[in-house]
C-alpha cells in the first residue's frame, strides 16, 4: 500500500436490539468476546499499522485487558466513545495519526484481513471505499404509516458493511462538517457522500454480518465454524 493505514474499531454501543444487559461486543462467539475477532483481523492485515479502539464509558479497562491478553499489539489507543456511532467514530479518528483511516464495527466479527486490504487498495485508487454486498430482497420505501410508497430498482441497491476506508483528513473534515450542520449518518461513507465525494464499492461477503439481533449470534457461530475464521 502507498498510504500508512490506521483503523478505528468502534465498540462503544449498547446492543439494545440484541436485548442484552451488557454491551454486545463482550458477548461470546465460540468462546471468545466478539470484540476479539475484529482485533484479530486487523492485527493480521499487513496494510494496517495501528488501531484505535473506541469503547463505552467505564469499559476501557475491560477492552484494554482483552487487547493485552490477545497480544493485539497494533492497538495504540483506547478512547471513550459517544452516545451515537457517529460521535464514537469521530472520537476515534481524533486519536488516529495515519494517512489512511479505516472504520470498522466491532459488531462485525467475521471480517477478513483480505477484505480490509481490498478496502485500503480501493481507497488509494478512488479516494474512499466501502465494503458492500448486493441486496437480495426486494426493498420497499414506506410512508411511515405502514404502506408502501415505492420500490427502488434492486439491481442498483447494495447493503453496505464495514470496513470503510478514507484519507483520514477527509473523513475528519466530513465529520466536522456534519457536526456543524447537525447532520446524522448511519455510516461514514454517507458523510463523505454529502460533501460530493465519490466512494467506491468493494464487493464484500454476506458472511460479514453485523451482530444486531439475537438470531445473528448463532448464525455467526455456524459461519465461523464453516469458514474457519
Ligand atoms: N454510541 C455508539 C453506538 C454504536 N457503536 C458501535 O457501532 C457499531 C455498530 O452499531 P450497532 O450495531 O448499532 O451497535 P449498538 O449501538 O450496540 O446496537 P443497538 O443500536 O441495537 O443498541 C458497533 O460495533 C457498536 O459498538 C459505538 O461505538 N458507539
Ligand atoms: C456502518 C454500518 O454497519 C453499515 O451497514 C451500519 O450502518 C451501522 O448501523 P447501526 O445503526 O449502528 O447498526
Amino acid at each position: 500500500m502507498a498510504w500508512d493505514w490506521g483503523a478505528v474499531i468502534v465498540a462503544a454501543g449498547r446492543g439494545t436490539r440484541m436485548g442484552v444487559a451488557e454491551n454486545k461486543v463482550y458477548l461470546e462467539l465460540a468462546g471468545r468476546p466478539l470484540l476479539e475477532y475484529s482485533l484479530g483481523a486487523f492485527e493480521r492485515c499487513a496494510a494496517v499499522s495501528s488501531v484505535v479502539l473506541v469503547v463505552g464509558e467505564g469499559e476501557a479497562e475491560r477492552a484494554s485487558g482483552i487487547a493485552a491478553a490477545g497480544r493485539y499489539g497494533k492497538v495504540a489507543d483506547v478512547v471513550v466513545g459517544g452516545a451515537e456511532r457517529q460521535t464514537s467514530v469521530y472520537a476515534g479518528l481524533a486519536a488516529l495519526r495515519t494517512e489512511g483511516a479505516l472504520v470498522h464495527d466491532a459488531a462485525r466479527p467475521l471480517v477478513t484481513p483480505e477484505q480490509i486490504a481490498a478496502c485500503c487498495a480501493a481507497a488509494e485508487e478512488h479516494g474512499a471505499s466501502a465494503l458492500a454486498v448486493p441486496v437480495k430482497d426486494t426493498i420497499k420505501v414506506s410512508d411511515g404509516q405502514g404502506f408502501i410508497v415505492s420500490t427502488p430498482e434492486r439491481s442498483a441497491l447494495w447493503s453496505v458493511q464495514t470496513p470503510q476506508a478514507f484519507r483520514r483528513a477527509e473523513l475528519l473534515e466530513a465529520h466536522r462538517q456534519a457536526k456543524e450542520d447537525g447532520a446524522a449518518a448511519t455510516d461514514d461513507a454517507m458523510l463523505v457522500e454529502r460533501l460530493g465525494r465519490k466512494v467506491a464499492i468493494v464487493r464484500g461477503d454476506y458472511a460479514n454480518l453485523k451482530i444486531t439481533t439475537p438470531e445473528d449470534l448463532p448464525i455467526a457461530e455456524l459461519l465461523l465454524a464453516r469458514l474457519k475464521r
